[in-house]
């Protein structure tokens, strides 16, 4: 068994680790750590856990969980993550990290969406973790970057249209909505019942910080630079997001022909799911899982293609995605505890 660390445990990402690696074959969850719930026993934080796990929070020190783990989990958020990720790669450890620290290239443009880095040496050798499109280079990576909830539903909704150079890369559109669990556990206003429940908003529009991020990989995908209009919405959900991306089509091409084109290039991917014509994504029937459901509709009279994918931001968002890159770095099989199907109703 390997041992593994999840360091940010009391954190929603954290529990999700916690609840999928419960089920994995091959390793074991040896030290859990936590910021102000450090001393805190994981079960109490979380009665969902009663029974099944039982685990002290430990302090956030690098070189406590660096003797009890073999593989570490930064379950952080962006800047407090940039501390600690540095020192398990010096104790020669394998780090997934969830937060956004590692994930965009170019340290400027890191610097200008969040904040100064202080390991940019890192970013050059962090490996983004969207295994469905840099899956080699993943397994044999030190350091995973593991995508952000947002971009990973927009990345695997566009890829087969922009690698496949079908669509105006300038005309891109992308309109996404996300549960509230997206918003992590620490107390906030905006997180709060009556502020989600009922409601539904856009916010951060045009500046939030994931833009960047869908860029770099829309870019990679395409060739070329591409800059997106990306609005992310708060749903009064605890888990999901739906993305819908608009494109102008290069030439015509009909739903069925674009669906057949999808289906191809995603043949081989587990955890993609291309619904059939007339079928569109729901964030009910991916809740709990892996699987990144897509749809999509050819409209004729406006000459756009319009794609949807739906995702569980807590799994293939977060912590269902990260392990799936631990089991290519660790070399398991890449389903290895993600198998479980959706939760519905
Ligand atoms: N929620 C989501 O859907 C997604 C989240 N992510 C990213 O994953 C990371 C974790 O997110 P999430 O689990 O939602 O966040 P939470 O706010 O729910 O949890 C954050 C965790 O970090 C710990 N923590 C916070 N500050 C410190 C500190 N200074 N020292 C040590 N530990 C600290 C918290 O401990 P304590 O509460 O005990 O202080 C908690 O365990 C973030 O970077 C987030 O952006 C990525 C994709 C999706
Ligand atoms: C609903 C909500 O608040 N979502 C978060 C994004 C989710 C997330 O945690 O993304 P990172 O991993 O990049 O931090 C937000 O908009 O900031």
């Amino acid at each position: 068994m390997i041992r593994v660390a999840i360091v940010g445990a009391s954190g929603y990402t954290g529990v999700e680790l916690l609840r999928l690696l419960e089920n994995h074959p091959g390793v074991q969850v040896s030290c859990v750590t936590a910021g102000q719930n450090a001393g805190e026993e994981i079960s109490t934080l979380f009665p969902s856990l009663i029974e099944r796990i039982s685990l002290r929070c430990e302090e956030t020190d690098v070189a406590l969980v660096a003797d009890r783990a073999d593989f570490v989990f930064t379950a952080l958020p962006h800047q407090t993550a940039m501390a600690v990720v540095p020192g398990f790669l010096d104790a020669g450890k394998k780090v997934v990290d969830l937060s956004a620290d590692y994930r965009l290239q170019n340290v400027a443009e890191y610097e200008a969406w969040y904040q100064k880095h202080s390991s940019p040496h890192l970013l050059a050798e962090a490996v983004y973790g969207l295994p469905e499109i840099s899956r080699k280079q993943v397994a044999t990576a030190r350091l995973v970057a593991n995508p952000g909830c947002y971009p990973t539903s927009v990345a695997l909704a566009l890829a087969p249209l922009l690698r496949e150079g079908l669509v105006d890369l300038d005309s891109l559109i992308i309109d996404s909505k996300s549960g509230t669990s997206g918003a992590g556990r620490s107390a906030k206003v905006g997180s709060l019942f009556c502020e989600v429940n009922e409601g539904f908003k856009a916010y951060s529009v045009g500046n939030h910080r994931h833009t960047p991020e869908i860029e770099q990989t829309l870019s990679a995908l395409a060739g070329r630079k591409v800059l997106v209009n990306f609005t992310p919405h708060l749903l009064p959900v605890n888990r999901g997001i739906l993305s819908t991306c608009y494109a102008n089509l290069g030439k015509a091409a009909s739903t069925a022909e674009l669906l057949e084109l999808y289906r191809d290039h995603y043949r081989q991917e587990f955890f993609v799911r291309v619904l059939g014509e007339g079928n569109l994504p729901n964030v009910a029937y991916v809740r709990g899982s892996n699987f990144c459901d897509i749809g999509l509709v050819s409209d004729p009279r406006t000459g756009r293609v319009i794609v949807v994918s739906a995702i569980d931001n807590l799994v293939k968002g977060a912590a269902g995605q990260a392990v799936q890159n631990m089991n290519l770095m660790l070399g398991f099989d890449e389903k290895a505890g993600l198998t479980a199907l959706p939760l519905f109703p």
